[in-house]
């Protein structure tokens, strides 16, 4: 009971995990010591608003936080059966595996996203594949699309053809939007060996968490797939292109493997919604209308 109860008041609590998780006898890799799990009851009783020390007592009373006293003491001895765990100390176990996986995922993104890199600069394995890749990078920019669209809003001479337009403007504007918002909030830095010589960035462009070309390539081709009429080849083409432009990002290490996978599900995503939200004459006539009169 004095030594956990020591770890928690006389350290820095960053510091104790920090040292528990690299030891592989210590609570979080379940040795039994109260340390960790001290630390995280002291977390959740602060969250629920009860007085820290009583909850600490409270957890390190229980037969999970004494060094071998659950299961075998309990089964050999005559004393009565453990009282069942605080609700706190359940919860706990599934965060830290939680943790465990999410900790896994991000070290095989990483890995993966630094072999896959073969085109971060030009003395790189693919070195030489990379103004290729960047001519890519230009097809699927924010900038090549949004003006793009607006070119062919003023030349589109039919009705239908505009209804169309104005929604593929609309969709280019809510993913830029929600992007920006995300990479915002998420802050996750760009891979190491990205060289940041993109076209043309916004201040969030900084942040790679998604991608905003991946999102860009799986919404335009979902737009393009259901409201153009194409042959087979080139809606194979299309799909391809999508998918070339995401590897290229991470080829080109400017993103890790799931910014481009969570941009490719966001796109597909903000495709529902501008669907969902189609502008018509119907149910937007000012937009149209105040086109018209351009
Ligand atoms: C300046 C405008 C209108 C858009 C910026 C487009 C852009 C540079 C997005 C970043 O894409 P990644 O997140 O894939 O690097």
């Amino acid at each position: 009971m004095a030594s956990p109860r020591r770890s928690v008041e006389g350290r820095p609590l960053g510091a104790s995990v920090s040292s528990n998780t690299s030891n592989p006898g210590s609570p979080a890799h379940g040795g039994g010591s109260s340390g960790r799990f001290e630390f995280q009851s002291l977390l959740s009783s602060r969250a629920a608003g009860v007085d820290p020390t009583s909850a600490r007592l409270r957890a390190s009373e229980s037969p999970v936080h004494r060094r071998g006293s659950f299961p075998v003491a309990a089964a050999g001895s005559s004393q009565a059966p453990p009282p069942s765990l605080p609700e706190e100390d359940r919860m706990d176990l599934n965060p830290s595996f939680l943790g465990i996986a999410l900790r896994s995922l991000l070290a095989i993104d990483l890995w993966l996203s630094k072999k896959l890199g073969v085109c971060a600069g030009e003395s790189s394995s693919w070195g030489s594949v990379r103004p290729l890749m960047k001519l890519l990078e230009i097809s699927g920019h924010g900038i090549t699309w949004l003006l793009g669209t607006l070119y062919c809003l003023c030349r589109s001479d039919s009705w239908a053809g505009r209804e169309v337009l104005m929604n593929l403007l609309f969709a280019l504007l809510l993913d830029l939007l929600v992007v920006a918002l995300i990479k915002g909030l998420v802050r996750r830095p760009r891979p190491a060996h990205n060289q940041m010589d993109m076209f043309v960035t916004l201040s969030v462009d900084k942040y790679s968490f998604p991608s905003g070309h991946a999102t860009r390539a799986s919404l335009v081709s979902r737009f393009i797939l259901k409201h153009l009429v194409l042959a087979i080849p080139l809606r194979v083409l299309v799909v391809l292109w999508a998918f070339i432009l995401g590897l290229s990002r991470v080829m080109l290490g400017r993103h890790n493997v799931t910014d481009v996978a969570f941009g490719f599900f966001l796109g597909y995503m903000q495709y529902s919604i501008v669907d969902y939200c189609w502008l018509s004459p119907h149910n937007a006539p000012v937009l149209f209308i105040l086109w018209n009169q351009q």
